[in-house]
């Protein structure tokens, strides 16, 4: 498989990118923090561990994750020209290292990784219009004053359904980013010294970004 990391503080749109590109170009794609909401919405034991870890916008023990990773990867069909959109991982040094030994097992490596970039204060802005679906998973933005029990999720139809994730509540955001800024922000550097890193800005509307990380891609 083919591995390409999405890098960038939370709200900048790694996920709709994500969504983006496995709809339209039928790649694949992990989302560690969907990944995680599924344990922790099974009440698996795992899940019960990380909840309050998850909710308060910390991250969550590496040996839990890359076993839920590892229990993704295994389960998907893969071939080797696959290409596997990585949404949520690595998030620190430690995680990039051990990324590189889980990747080796499966006869793979990182080909590239996308940093979608923002100002983080505009990205607040964002978590105010931030909604996610309770039927389907998928995340909207929704203008300010909608009457939340009267709208339908765009992805699935239900009415009623959106509700506001304890982890993007504006304090929780606050220490998501300041997580961020700490442990995943020296990543940037980490890929660009191997020549691996691409810059997207992420404040440009979902299509624009689109196009330009389509364009790259072309270009590799
Ligand atoms: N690689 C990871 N390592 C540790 N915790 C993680 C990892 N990926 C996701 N999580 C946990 O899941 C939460 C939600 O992740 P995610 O949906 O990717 O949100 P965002 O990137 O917008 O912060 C994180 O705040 C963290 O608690």
């Amino acid at each position: 498989m083919k591995v390409i990391i999405f890098l960038g503080p939370p709200g900048v749109g790694k996920g709709t990118q994500c969504s983006l590109l496995s709809s339209r170009l039928g790649v694949k794609h992990i989302s560690t923090g969907a990944i995680i909401r599924q344990e922790i919405a099974s009440e698996s034991a795992l899940g019960l561990k990380v909840k309050g870890i998850v909710e308060s916008g910390h991250l969550i023990d590496d040996k839990s994750m890359f076993l839920c990773l590892e229990n993704a990867l295994s389960s998907m069909t893969l071939n080797q020209n696959d290409i596997v959109l990585m949404d949520g991982i690595p998030r620190n040094l430690s995680q990039a290292k051990e990324f590189d030994s889980l990747l080796s097992k499966f006869s793979s490596k990182v080909d590239l990784v996308l940093s979608l970039t923002a100002d983080l204060e505009k990205l607040v802005e964002r978590f105010e219009r931030r909604w996610t679906c309770s039927a389907c998973g998928k995340v909207d933005s929704i203008v300010a004053h909608t009457d939340i029990s009267k709208y339908s999720c765009v992805s699935c139809g239900k009415l009623g359904s959106m509700f506001r994730r304890k982890d993007d509540e504006p304090e929780t955001v606050r220490r998501r980013f300041t997580v961020y800024q700490q442990e995943t922000f020296p990543l940037v550097s980490y890929y660009a010294d191997r020549k691996l890193l691409s810059i997207v800005d992420g404040l440009k509307s979902p299509e624009i970004v689109y196009a330009e990380i389509v364009s790259i891609l072309m270009r590799k």
